[in-house]
């Protein structure tokens, strides 16, 4: 059977950098932070910067735990970055907790990063061998000690170099010599966009910070792009040749929030054109259509309007659960997805119901809301996902379990719906999910293990690096 023990949403990292002399960039960077809170919950830090020093504070929980007025109010600068981390590499440790700072022949730098290197363990082996220490088992680490050894250049020169030898999936932020930096991968896999506030500019995972704190939308990173933010404003500096664009397509199924447009899509709009696939590729005959809510609301909704089929609020979520924490015993596991989420009855009872999820991984929570509709009264439950089956790991910084956990990759199509309980499943196809995103280029390594950066099996495990 499944080991549940490791349930636990799957999520990646934010990070968020501004430079803004005489503006509170800590304070704002709290906030952008905040906008990117689903992005991790594990730790939460912030590093300002005044050009020379930087001062850091982090801490393991969320946002709003990790930062009271107090500190944020003491933390003063020109210019911060922040991160929200989910561990992809290393454990989850205030150690490992990002920004990370050093000291190095030019001064101080603090990075953070979103993402995961493919070839971290070989990078850190050979830095290890040239004399490199390390005090933490994160892969990003990795990064900073690279751009600190080629820092005899320019430091623009450094950060190129160390592209060349990073391969992943990296979007990063960096406070050094009086400036920000930006960095995504040739790839793009892992999102950053630019937002200007007033006469100066930002930096966020996602757009939907950009709008909490006040800033304008400007663009998001090319692959393969460096950006500078100081005194002068912005200038982009071309890293590395970028390569096909293959942005994760999980950010729009899953895992970035609505609000939020990556790469030319909007994350609602996309969802929504999940939800009208799926009904042309699987109409079903029912009376009502639900979704497990929040990231299958769109879908639902496309799924309905295109069928002309009543929508209901058959899940309800209680917005104050973030996290559950679920105990590795059957009892508390339950309690643990009756805590986030609740049938209603009155909608539900004596109704055939769609059911509309984004995703399912190791099934977990798909069998216990197939059940708890059940027991709230619906004579049908057909259960529709807006992703194809998830049969293969990410390695490209979301953390959606090892393959053997994965229940696409143990059961075929019968087994899993036999396991979740449903009259009858569906997943929207590989093409259907391209239709709906408008774009071929994006990665699905996930659905069909065709990685498009190479992975060693050295860095197949979370703890690779540790
Ligand atoms: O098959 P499983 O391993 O149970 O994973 C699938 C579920 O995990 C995610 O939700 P999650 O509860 O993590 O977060 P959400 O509330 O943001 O949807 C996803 O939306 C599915 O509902
Ligand atoms: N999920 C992420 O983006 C994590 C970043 C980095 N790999 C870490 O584990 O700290
Ligand atoms: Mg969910």
């Amino acid at each position: 059977m499944f080991d549940f023990s490791l349930d636990k949403p799957h999520e990646e990292c934010g990070v968020f950098g501004i430079y803004a002399p005489n503006q509170e960039v800590a304070r704002l960077t709290y906030y952008g932070l905040y906008a990117l809170q689903h992005r991790g919950q594990e730790s939460a830090g912030i590093a300002v910067s005044d050009g020379r020093a930087i001062e850091v504070h982090k801490g393991m929980g969320l946002v709003s735990e990790v930062f009271s007025n107090h500190i944020i109010k003491n933390l003063h600068g020109k210019m911060a970055i922040g991160h929200v981390r989910y561990s992809t590499t290393g454990s989850s440790l205030l150690a490992n907790a990002q920004p990370l700072v050093v000291h190095y022949q030019k001064g101080m730098m603090a990075l953070a990063h979103n993402g995961n290197l493919t070839n971290a363990t070989e990078l850190r082996e050979e830095l290890g061998l040239n004399g490199a220490v390390f005090q933490t088992t994160t892969d990003s680490e990795v990064i900073i000690n690279l751009i600190t050894r080629y820092r005899r250049e320019s430091l623009e020169d450094a950060l190129v170099k160390t592209m060349m030898d990073l391969r992943g999936a990296y979007a990063v932020v960096i406070l050094a010599e009086d400036k920000l930096f930006g960095l995504r991968d040739p790839h793009g896999v892992r999102p950053l966009c630019i937002g200007k506030k007033g006469e100066r500019y930002c930096l966020a995972s996602e757009s939907c910070a950009l709008d909490t704190v006040g800033a304008e939308f400007v663009r998001d990173l090319e692959p393969g792009e460096i950006v500078v933010i100081d005194e002068n404003g912005l200038h982009s500096r071309p890293g590395l040749r970028k390569n096909r664009s293959s942005s994760c397509a999980f950010e729009y199924i899953y895992f970035a929030r609505p609000d939020s447009t990556i790469d030319q899509i909007n994350v609602s709009e996309s969802r929504l054109k999940m939800g009208i696939e799926l009904a042309h590729e699987c109409p079903i005959d029912a009376d009502l259509v639900i979704a497990v809510p929040d990231s299958g609301t769109a879908s639902a909704l496309g799924y309905a309007t295109t069928l002309g089929l009543p929508f209901g609020e058959g899940l309800i979520k209680n917005r104050y659960v973030g996290r559950t924490f679920i105990q590795p015993t059957q009892e508390m596991r339950e309690v643990g997805v009756r805590l986030k989420l609740n049938a209603n009855a009155s909608v539900l009872k004596d109704k055939r119901i769609v059911m509309i999820d984004d995703s399912i991984v190791r099934g977990t929570t798909s069998s216990k809301l197939v059940a708890m509709v059940r027991k709230a009264g619906a004579k049908e439950v057909h259960f529709l996902i807006s992703s194809p089956p998830v049969a293969y790991p990410c390695y490209y910084g979301i953390d959606t379990a090892e393959r053997e956990k994965l229940i696409a990759n143990r059961l075929d199509m019968e087994g899993i719906r036999k396991f979740v309980g449903a009259d009858s499943l569906h997943y929207i196809s590989e093409e259907g999910l391209l239709r709906a995103l408008g774009t071929e280029n994006v990665c699905l390594a996930c659905f069909n293990g065709s990685y498009p950066i190479p992975v060693s099996d050295l860095n197949r495990g979370k703890n690779s690096c540790g």
